[in-house]
C-alpha cells in the first residue's frame, strides 16, 4: 500500500498540527542536544514511567483482541521489551538523577490513562491500536533523525533515543500500523469515526505531555 493512501497516515495528516508539535518539540531537541535540564528530564521520567503501566496494559489488551495468534506475535515481543529494557532504563536514569517512581500523576498524565483506560476498556481491537500507533509513531519520528546519538550524551538522554529508532523499532510501528491499515476499511462509519477520535486525540495528548514536561 501506497504511504499516502494507508489510512493511518490519513489519520495523521488530519491532526498535521499537532503531530509536528508534538515529533519537533524543544523537549525533544534539547534532550538530544544533551541541553535539557536535569529537573525537566526527571519529572519527564517519573511521569512516563506511569504513562508506561497504563500502556503496558493496554498493548496487552490488544494482545489479547489480535485476530490470530501471528497477528499477536510482534505486539507480545514488543511487551516484552517494554517490560524488560525500557522498564530498567526508567529504574536506571532516575536512579542516575537522583529520584525516584512516582504515583502522582500529573493533568497531563492522568489524561493519558484515561484515554489508554478508555481504548483498552471498549474491547474494540482498533480502538486500542489508535491510541497505540501514535504513542509508538510519535516517538520514532522524533527519534530517527536524531539516532544515533551525538557523542558523549548521558545514558539517560542516548538511551532514550535507541530506544526509540533503529530497524527493530520501525518494524513495531510498522506492524502497529499494518494491523490498524488492515482492520480500517471492515469498520463501519460509526467505528471509524471512534477511531479517528482515539486516534487524534493521543496526538493532542503526545504534545500536551512534552509541553508539560518542558515547562516542569
Ligand atoms: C507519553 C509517551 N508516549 C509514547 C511513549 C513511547 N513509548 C512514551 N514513552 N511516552
Amino acid at each position: 500500500m501506497q504511504d499516502q493512501s494507508r489510512p493511518t497516515e490519513v489519520l495523521r495528516q488530519g491532526k498535521i498540527v499537532d503531530w509536528t508539535a508534538a515529533t519537533t518539540h524543544a523537549f525533544t531537541r534539547e534532550l538530544s542536544d544533551g541541553t535539557l535540564p536535569e529537573n525537566k528530564m526527571r519529572w519527564y521520567l517519573q511521569q512516563d514511567y506511569q504513562f508506561v503501566d497504563g500502556f503496558v496494559r493496554l498493548l496487552a489488551s490488544a494482545i489479547a483482541h489480535a485476530p490470530t495468534l501471528a497477528d499477536s506475535v510482534p505486539a507480545a515481543q514488543f511487551l516484552a521489551v517494554i517490560t524488560g529494557p525500557e522498564n530498567t532504563y526508567f529504574l536506571r536514569a532516575m536512579d542516575a538523577l537522583g529520584t525516584e517512581p512516582s504515583t502522582e500523576p500529573a493533568p497531563a498524565t492522568r489524561a493519558f490513562q484515561d484515554l489508554m483506560a478508555e481504548a483498552a476498556a471498549s474491547g474494540r481491537y482498533q480502538n486500542m491500536l489508535a491510541v497505540l500507533v501514535v504513542a509508538e509513531w510519535v516517538y520514532l519520528s522524533w527519534a530517527s533523525p536524531e539516532n544515533p546519538p551525538k557523542d558523549g550524551l548521558p545514558f539517560w538522554f542516548a538511551e532514550w533515543i535507541t530506544l526509540h529508532a533503529g530497524e527493530g523499532f520501525e518494524s513495531v510501528v510498522d506492524y502497529l500500523r499494518s494491523q490498524l491499515d488492515i482492520v480500517w476499511p471492515t469498520l463501519d462509519a460509526a467505528e471509524q469515526a471512534e477511531v479517528t477520535r482515539l486516534f487524534h486525540r493521543a496526538v493532542e495528548l503526545e504534545r500536551d505531555f512534552f509541553d508539560a514536561a518542558y515547562a516542569a
